[in-house]
């Protein structure tokens, strides 16, 4: 975890670069925004940048924005001073940290900068399965293609390789190629040169060089461009790169680990990927079944999922009903894992019992349950009630909650709502304090000190948002 300081360290900067050096982070400084643009250039393994208020943050993000450096940004202030936070977050900065800082927040900022997702989570034989013999390839340093249709984890499993991998103190870095416009990818992949074309403004290193020594995840790599396919197989066959208007190749040493939702060895019998890539990548494939083929890990995640996003959201932990369950295993869940945690997370905001049944489980073809039809009716036979042809008609699942917004709070206390709030608008801001005391029209203030609290009682707190920049 390196993080870069932007700033004078004389004050409270200061001493939040030493809560950060003591949690373990590598501490990189520079005084001006200039100096950060240069070492964020020539290292793509920051992870986090704290800038002083007084540093141009506007100008720093247009310039990451505009050369896609993805690096979090949080500006760090006075915590007496909410107006310039708040024209922080608007000149780009991902969060404000205030000072005297927060170790815990720090601690925060830190963990939610490390990119670490869920970890994988398996019960179902067929996953099994396919975990074993990931982890049988973990140790060697073969190609890895992961294969399935979208939201069944192949990121989750790459990085699960990574981490039980011999590079597992590297840098593990992801390029999703079908996310980046094709004239760009190039550069993202090999960096490029000062002058390189118009828009380099500075030499850039690309995600080989800084994946060194570790994992680089070429995501959904089916989309990237028969031309740029011919200078990757080049950059794995020959270990080395050249960045765009570089005079000489760059050695370098990484391991590629590739998605993909499409059947690549049909993408190349049709002439739109390359053969020797394909097998190139393919040296191991790992193909992950879809969620419907795995009713075991349903349960598993199901469960995860709940007891997940209850934490999160400040709510007591609920099980599933059997009935829920029943109506979990019959679904075809066609976004797959991703669809499942989103309809957890759904549920668990929605139901009101003291258990999560089906009336909170609101899944796409399938109508809002009736306010009058009793629990054990609609846990019928599932398929009497909830056929895939639909005899419940199928009008969107919101309307449930729109015919009576509060009646899943009749019957709560006040505190415990404020707390489910808050805590869920931050989840919403994807853990943006700055953003949430705005919609909560509290001082940032006094949501730290909300949050404090919460977090003393042991309930988890959303951590600081640190998504991407650029
Ligand atoms: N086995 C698992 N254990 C825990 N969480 C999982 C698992 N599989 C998937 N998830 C969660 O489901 C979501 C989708 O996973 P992921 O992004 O890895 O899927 P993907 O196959 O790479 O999707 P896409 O093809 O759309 O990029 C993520 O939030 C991830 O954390």
């Amino acid at each position: 975890m390196r993080v870069l300081i932007i700033g004078s360290l004389g004050g409270e900067l200061g001493t939040a670069a030493g809560i950060a050096g003591r949690r373990g982070a590598r501490l990189e400084h520079t005084d001006d925004i200039g100096g950060a643009l240069q070492r964020l250039r020539s290292d793509g393994r920051v992870n986090l940048v704290l800038c002083e208020l007084g540093q141009p943050i506007a100008e720093l993000v247009r310039a990451l924005t505009h050369e896609r450096i993805a690096v979090p940004v949080i500006a760090c202030g006075p915590e007496d001073d909410p107006d310039a936070a708040a024209r922080a977050v608007r000149d780009g900065a991902q969060d404000f940290l205030p000072l005297p800082p927060d170790p815990e927040l720090i601690a925060a900022f830190l963990e939610s900068a490390s990119g670490e997702t869920h970890a994988l989570m398996a019960r179902d034989p067929l996953m099994l399965d396919t975990v074993q013999r990931a982890e049988q390839v973990a140790r060697s340093e073969a190609s890895v293609l992961i294969t399935g249709e979208s939201g069944t984890g192949k990121e989750v499993l790459a990085r699960h390789i990574h981490r039980r991998s011999r590079r597992a103190d590297a840098p593990f870095i992801a390029l999703n190629c079908a996310a980046i416009p094709e004239h760009l990818l190039e550069s993202e992949l090999f960096g490029h040169e000062k002058g390189a074309f118009s828009g380099a403004v500075a030499r850039r290193i690309g995600k080989f060089e800084a994946a060194h020594g570790g994992t680089l995840l070429l995501d959904e790599i089916s989309e990237m461009d028969v031309r740029l396919q011919a200078k990757l197989l080049r950059a794995i066959q020959e270990r080395e790169i050249d960045r765009l208007g570089g005079s000489a190749p760059v050695k370098i040493d990484v391991r590629i680990l590739a998605t993909s939702n499409r059947d690549l060895a049909a993408e190349a019998a049709a002439g739109r990927f390359r053969e020797d890539l394909y097998f190139r990548l393919n040296v191991v494939g790992l193909p992950i079944p879809p969620l419907r083929a795995r009713p075991g890990d349903i349960s598993l995640l199901s469960a995860h999922f709940v007891r997940h996003y209850a934490q999160v959201n400040g709510l007591p932990p609920r099980p599933l009903s059997e009935a829920a369950m029943r109506l979990l295993l019959r679904h075809q869940w066609r976004g797959n894992v991703r669809e499942l945690e989103n309809a957890m997370h759904r549920a668990v905001l929605m139901a009101s019992g003291p258990q999560i049944d089906v009336d909170a489980v609101m899944l796409p073809g399938m109508g809002p349950a009736p306010a009058n039809r009793p629990a054990s009716e609609l846990a019928a036979p599932i398929g009497a009630v909830f056929p895939s042809c639909g005899v419940i008609e199928d009008p969107p699942y919101h309307q449930v909650e729109e015919a009576n917004p509060i009646s899943g709070l009749v019957g709560r206390r006040m505190d415990e709502v404020e707390q489910a709030l808050i805590l869920g608008t931050l989840h919403s801001t994807s853990g943006n304090r700055t953003h949430a005391a705005t919609i909560l029209g509290i001082s940032i203030r006094a949501l730290r000190n909300k949050l404090r609290d919460y977090a003393s009682q042991g309930v988890s707190v959303p951590p600081p948002a640190a998504g991407v920049a650029a």
